[in-house]
């Protein structure tokens, strides 16, 4: 299978690595000309990856048109760019893996339902879990949920993508594969906030409980099985993202809690924090959804500028209630 990588982030240049094992030839796509020239001409890219070194077999270029005659092509721009990019790839029916974790404003849909409106024809797949970029391009040990409805298809993509530190595991699932990806970006900033303000284990490990409670609500009103939302790609992804500030989501969420606004934060950033452009959109699909999301409202209020002392004070007055409920 040649395997084409939509995007030149950190992500997008750690999963060429993967597809590039054994010397395997992979087409890598990137926006910045500093990146093509560095992934060519360094074998790294300094930008968004520096200090891997790349397979010389991954040949970045800026012109989407190379990815044409792929069978597969990775799609791994920010949720936000998805749409673009793929309105300008030569994709037909090649099958798409999707990364990107999110949900684009406006539309409210996630990365897959974009990717269908998008490319009508190609058949979708998800791949998505607890992975940060910089050790899947060490080839530190990783599992991650591949999901895809066509069995067949679904197969040949493990097949070609897993590898000896790189275990893939099948569903059939993509709403639910997704929507653990897009939720935990949110909940990060929460649990970064959280170790920002000084407010203890106790708080994180409570918001992680909580935050899967609600990213679990959401996930079944929308389709998703708990059975994913358990796996890699939901309390999987959460409790890495949620852990450690090689999160971009949790660093973002440490500042929150530091008292930094988030206008302040975001600005001149290089590299994406998803939950950032999630936050306001989870909140009004939740709520559309008639979905209760407490932690992902107390998110947006902070973003939107809310002292971080009257938001959580606010989080911990609500009514008691059952666990369960
Ligand atoms: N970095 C990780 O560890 C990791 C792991 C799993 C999933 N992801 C997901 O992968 C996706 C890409 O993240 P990343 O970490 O590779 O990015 P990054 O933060 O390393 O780099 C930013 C990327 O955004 C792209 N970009 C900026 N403006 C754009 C535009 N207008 N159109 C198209 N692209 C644009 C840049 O070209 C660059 O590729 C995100 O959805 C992220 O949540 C990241
Ligand atoms: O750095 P973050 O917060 O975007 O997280 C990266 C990956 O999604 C972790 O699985």
């Amino acid at each position: 299978m040649r395997i084409g990588v939509i995007g030149g982030g950190a992500w997008g240049t750690a999963l060429a690595q993967v597809a590039a094992r054994g010397g395997q030839p992979v087409t890598l796509w990137a926006r910045e000309p500093e990146v093509i020239e560095s992934v060519n001409g360094l074998h790294e890219n300094r930008q968004f990856l520096a200090g891997v070194r790349l397979s010389e077999s991954i040949r970045a270029t800026g012109d989407l048109a190379d990815l044409a005659d792929h069978d597969a092509l990775l799609v791994v721009a920010p949720a936000q760019h998805v749409r673009a990019v793929l309105g300008a790839a030569p994709i037909g029916s090649t099958p798409l893996v999707l990364c990107a974790k999110g949900i684009e404003a406006g539309s409210r849909l996630l990365v897959g339902e974009v990717a269908r409106q998008a490319a009508p024809d190609a058949p979708i797949a998800v791949l998505s879990g607890p992975t940060f970029a910089h050790e899947v391009a060490a080839g530190k040990p990783t599992a991650v949920t591949l999901a895809c409805e066509d069995e067949d298809l679904r197969a040949r993509l493990a097949e070609r993508l897993a590898g000896p530190a790189f275990r893939t595991y099948g569903s059939a699932d993509v709403i639910g594969a997704e929507i653990g990806g897009a939720v935990k970006n949110v909940l990060a900033i929460a649990c970064g906030v959280v170790e920002g303000a000084g407010l203890g284990l106790n708080a994180r490990a409570a918001l992680i409980a909580r935050g899967f409670a609600e990213m679990t609500r959401f996930g079944l009103a929308r389709g998703g099985l708990a059975e994913t939302l358990t796996g890699l790609s939901g309390l999987g992804d959460l409790v890495l993202t949620c852990s450690s500030t090689n999160s971009r989501n949790f660093s973002l969420g440490v500042g929150l809690g530091q008292g930094r606004s988030a206008a302040e934060l975001l600005a001149d950033r290089k590299t994406v924090a998803e939950g950032a452009f999630t936050a306001p959109v989870l909140r009004d699909a939740a709520a559309e959804a008639g979905v209760e999301m407490p932690v992902t409202a107390a998110v947006n209020t902070l973003l939107e500028g809310a002292p971080v002392q009257r938001v959580v004070e606010a989080l911990l007055s609500r009514p008691l209630r059952e666990e369960q409920a």
